[in-house]
């Protein structure tokens, strides 16, 4: 089976074109390419499909085999492989998902591409549509048990889960510890992604990330996009913000007009590769 690796801010991912290949059963294929000494090694699995509404369709597979809403650092590498394969000439790309349609703005270096903004919609905090066991709206405060202390949570979903709560220094805080009891909290009964915010100044955040059907990852880019919106309703930063993640910058706007939140950063072509099935 032929793949492209790909990475946004390090979240790495298998990609394979659903055009060409044809995988049986996608939650073993993705427990067995994300596997780093029996497969590839990836945080998940990316399949590009054709579209529906859209021009393309990308559905994205976790490491332990759950499929998730929506992958924000996987949509802007789609982005750049259907460009760079020569499947669209357009530098606008729409892309359907569980989450609804995504529109791509494409940026070339080079002849390739090299940066991406996408729409990546409204921001839920119905928690029933989250979902979380929750009476407020927003969730602001949410308090989750883990190890004996108790953890305030913004939650917020952009199409998949996030808890976010906000810590004094990121580089020091027991984000696995932390981060698998939360994932798994009855709170959610979709589980969670869970979000840990320092605050640098009301435009930039750092944020370490345990995602849900993964573990801790360099970075989460719907993620982010869930970040900025909490830390706007906790009035904490601007409606604009650069997320720095342990894997790279993410600029993330909450726009008031539209209710819209926008993700640019980076997609990187790491190698193409076959894999023995
Ligand atoms: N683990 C996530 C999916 C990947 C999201 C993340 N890698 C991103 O860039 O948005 C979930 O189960 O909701």
């Amino acid at each position: 089976m032929k793949f492209t690796k790909m990475h946004g801010c390090g979240n790495d991912y298998v990609y394979v074109s659903g055009f060409q290949e044809t995988i049986e059963d996608y939650p073993a294929m993705a427990r067995k390419v994300s596997n780093r000494n029996f497969g590839v090694g990836s945080d998940g699995l990316v399949v590009i499909l054709p579209g529906t509404a859209g021009d393309f369709r990308m559905r994205m597979f976790n490491p332990d085999g759950s499929e998730a809403e929506m992958c924000g650092n996987a949509i802007r590498c789609v982005g750049k492989y259907v460009y760079d394969k020569g499947m669209t000439r357009e530098k606008v790309v729409r892309v359907d998902t569980l989450a609804g349609l995504k529109v791509l703005e494409l940026t070339e270096e080079d002849g390739t591409i090299a940066k991406v903004r996408v729409d990546m919609g409204e921001p839920v905090l119905d928690p029933v549509k989250i979902p979380v066991a929750s009476d407020a709206q927003p969730v602001l405060a949410e308090v989750v048990e883990a190890s004996g202390r108790s953890f305030p949570f913004t939650c917020v979903s952009m199409g998949n889960p996030h808890a976010v709560t906000f810590v004094e220094d990121t580089d020091a805080f027991p984000v696995e510890e932390i981060g698998r009891q939360v994932e798994v909290d009855a709170k959610f009964p979709r589980k969670t992604n869970v979000e840990f915010v320092q605050v640098l100044d009301r435009e930039t955040v750092k944020m370490r990330v345990w995602e849900r059907g993964t573990g801790e990852t360099l970075a989460c880019g719907t993620g982010a996009c869930a970040t900025l919106v909490a830390c706007v309703l906790n009035g904490k930063t601007e409606r604009k913000a650069t997320v720095r993640l342990l894997g790279g910058d993410l600029f993330i706007e909450w726009d008031e007009a539209t209710n819209h939140v926008f993700m640019t950063g980076p997609a990187t072509l790491v190698f193409e590769g076959e894999l023995h099935v």
